[in-house]
């Protein structure tokens, strides 16, 4: 049953604790309750993902409002990042059922063969492998075809998807203006751009078709897909909401190492605290902030950054909290002509009549324009071998990684522009995939209800501000191609500098410190390592020198795959529930 106050629950004691109805955590609770002998509780900090506003977490057009501002993000911001002229950024993370696939922006990457065969030589677990891995990437999806009903046949390669998984998967619910443009731009500069029908099946590189977690014209989250199906079907699942894990409770020792068996849970700073018990283990899947925070905050951690705010270390692991990876991202936009259709109308605010349209039609039939994510392209790409960005070597996983990611919105889109009230735009977005900077996450106080200290530490290094420069130059010889010609009237005022063919480097980092952000990436906060003094986790992503706890969730990779991460997370939560049950034999 789903609960909102822990004095609630019938019992205090449960085979399984999951901590976060995120991404992750969804996935092991639906995976284990499969065998109804097992019984799991799962503790999320956010609120439900029904009732009030829960039309944004549906409504693939409406993503972008769910992270900002909202009722269903925890509203982080960042320390001053020095790489972006000491701005304060906001950092998404989504407070809901389904975590920050009910909030994110639909995109489904996997990653690269390079990507997991790396994790795997890292991990030193050959089950982390792209040969392997493809079949728990099978196993959490299920293609379905676009809502307009258009054929899909030319925009994927159905043998490298799952066709009965839990998360429903598509192309773009509609055709945009864009599309044809861009499809002849990969054909014209087919060497920097090459086409590439399905960028799932492991070779990443080229420009092709955006799949989304959508189907039947709606999102499709972890809660959606995983839990409440779960939920509606099992006696085994109770999940409480709006209850935040505030620590694990040392319970004794198993091994020579400390035993945590009990979890404290409360609701806000100073309300009662509860305590559940499970029998067999506690998973983590709070996400790549939340996870660090808890272990930090039940002793686990830098022993001497953990007295700094008043926690006395129960294990030792300076680990914990660094090697934070995150994406930064920078977007341009271009001005129309008015008579273009884009979804500006709707998303500016332009046409609220239109908007009421396009809401009568969503839910009458889930069709229509709110059907769409905004863009139906996304390409990865790589620098020249010989350039000077890799001088002091290449980062990537291997040669089928990127080292940059373009895609293209056939409206106006940006994180750090207010948006204009009118007007017709397309944009597109730049990503460094492969950075080399690190960050962390650190306690603020031993207080659970108070921020962890947020730092991506962006464009910390010359690589990622050399592959920033190096994507922005590549997206600009892509939107002057002939295809494009006559169709943009010019860029958009802040983008003119560096719209310029005489723009110079100079020029473009300006615009790379003022405007870039976060894409919502982050991982590695707890990452998976086979050598003994390294990373938090373990293979089996069982937390270091401690007995009864393990973490499922973005902070075990110990790198960012080359690529945006959900697909992953999703596939490396299916491979940990499949070791859970191996573990336990269930
Ligand atoms: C705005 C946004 C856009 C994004 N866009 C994309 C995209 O298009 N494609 C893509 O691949 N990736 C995208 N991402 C990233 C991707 O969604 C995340 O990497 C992924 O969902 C993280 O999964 P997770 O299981 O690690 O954590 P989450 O899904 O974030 O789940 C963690 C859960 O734990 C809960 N929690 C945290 N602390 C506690 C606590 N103390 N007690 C109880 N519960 C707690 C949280 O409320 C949350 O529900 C985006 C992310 C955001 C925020």
């Amino acid at each position: 049953s789903l609960y909102t106050d822990p004095s609630q629950l019938n019992s205090t004691t449960y085979d399984f604790i999951v901590v976060g109805a995120g991404t992750a955590g969804n996935v092991i609770a639906a995976r284990l309750t499969e065998n109804p002998s097992v019984r799991v509780l799962v503790v999320e900090a956010g609120v439900s993902d029904t009732g009030f506003r829960s039309q944004d977490l549906q409504i693939p057009l409406f993503a972008p409002r769910c992270p900002i501002n909202s009722p269903f993000d925890w509203n982080y911001t960042t320390t001053p990042q020095k790489g972006l002229n000491n701005q304060v950024i906001t950092y998404a993370r989504g407070y809901v059922l389904g975590g920050s696939s009910a909030t994110n922006l639909l995109t489904w990457t996997r990653g690269s063969r390079d990507d997991y065969n790396r994790f795997a030589e890292v991990i030193g677990d050959s089950s982390y492998s792209w040969n392997n891995m493809i079949k728990y990437f099978k196993k959490s999806e299920q293609w379905v075809h676009p809502r307009d009903g258009r054929d899909d046949s030319d925009e994927h390669n159905p043998a490298v998807h799952g066709t009965n998984g839990p998360v429903l998967l598509s192309t773009g619910g509609v055709r945009t203006v864009m599309d044809t443009r861009v499809l002849a731009t990969t054909q014209q500069l087919s060497e920097e751009f090459p086409f590439n029908l399905d960028a799932n099946s492991g070779d990443i590189l080229g420009v092709g078709w955006l799949q989304s977690t959508m189907g039947g014209g709606s999102r499709s989250s972890s809660s959606t897909a995983y839990l409440r199906p779960a939920l509606s079907s099992r006696k085994n699942l109770d999940v409480l909401i709006q209850t935040r894990a505030t620590k694990l409770i040392k319970t004794g020792s198993s091994n020579g190492v400390p035993q945590f068996r009990s979890l404290e849970v409360g609701q806000t700073t100073s309300s009662k605290r509860f305590t559940f018990t499970a029998r067999k283990e506690t998973v983590l899947s709070a996400g790549a902030v939340g996870s660090p925070q808890i272990l930090m905050l039940s002793g686990i951690g830098d022993p001497a950054e953990l007295s700094k705010v008043g926690i006395k270390s129960t294990v030792s692991n300076p680990d914990v909290g660094k090697n934070l990876i995150d994406h930064p991202i920078v977007g341009a936009q271009y001005i129309l002509p008015n008579d273009t259709a884009t979804v500006d109308p709707i998303t500016l605010g332009e046409d609220p009549a239109g908007l009421t349209d396009a809401l009568a039609q969503w839910t009458a039939n889930k069709t229509g324009i709110l059907s769409s994510a905004g863009g139906n392209f996304i390409g990865f790409l790589r620098v020249p071998g010989n350039s000077t960005i890799l001088k002091d070597g290449d980062p990537t996983a291997g040669p089928g990684s990127s080292h940059y990611e373009l895609a293209w919105q056939a409206g106006f889109a940006s994180s750090s522009q207010p948006p204009p009230t009118s007007g017709r735009y397309i944009s597109n977005i730049h990503v460094v995939t492969t950075p080399t900077s690190r960050g962390s996450i650190s306690l603020n106080s031993s207080n659970p209800f108070t921020s962890p200290i947020i730092d991506p530490n962006f464009f910390d290094t010359d690589y990622d501000l050399g592959v920033m420069v190096y994507a922005i130059r590549s997206a600009q010889r892509f939107i002057k191609a002939q295809p494009w010609n006559g169709f943009i009237l010019a860029p958009y005022p802040d983008l003119a500098p560096i719209f310029a063919d005489n723009s110079t480097d100079a020029d473009i980092i300006t615009y790379i410190r003022k405007f870039t952000r976060t894409i919502h990436h982050p991982v590695g906060t707890a990452a998976a390592s086979k050598d003994k003094g390294k990373g938090v986790v373990d293979a089996n992503l069982l937390v270091k020198n401690t007995s009864g706890i393990r973490v499922v969730d973005a902070s075990v990779f110990p790198f960012l795959p080359s690529v945006h991460p959900l697909a992953g997370i999703y596939g490396i939560a299916e491979l940990a529930a499949d070791k859970i049950k191996h573990a336990y034999g269930i």
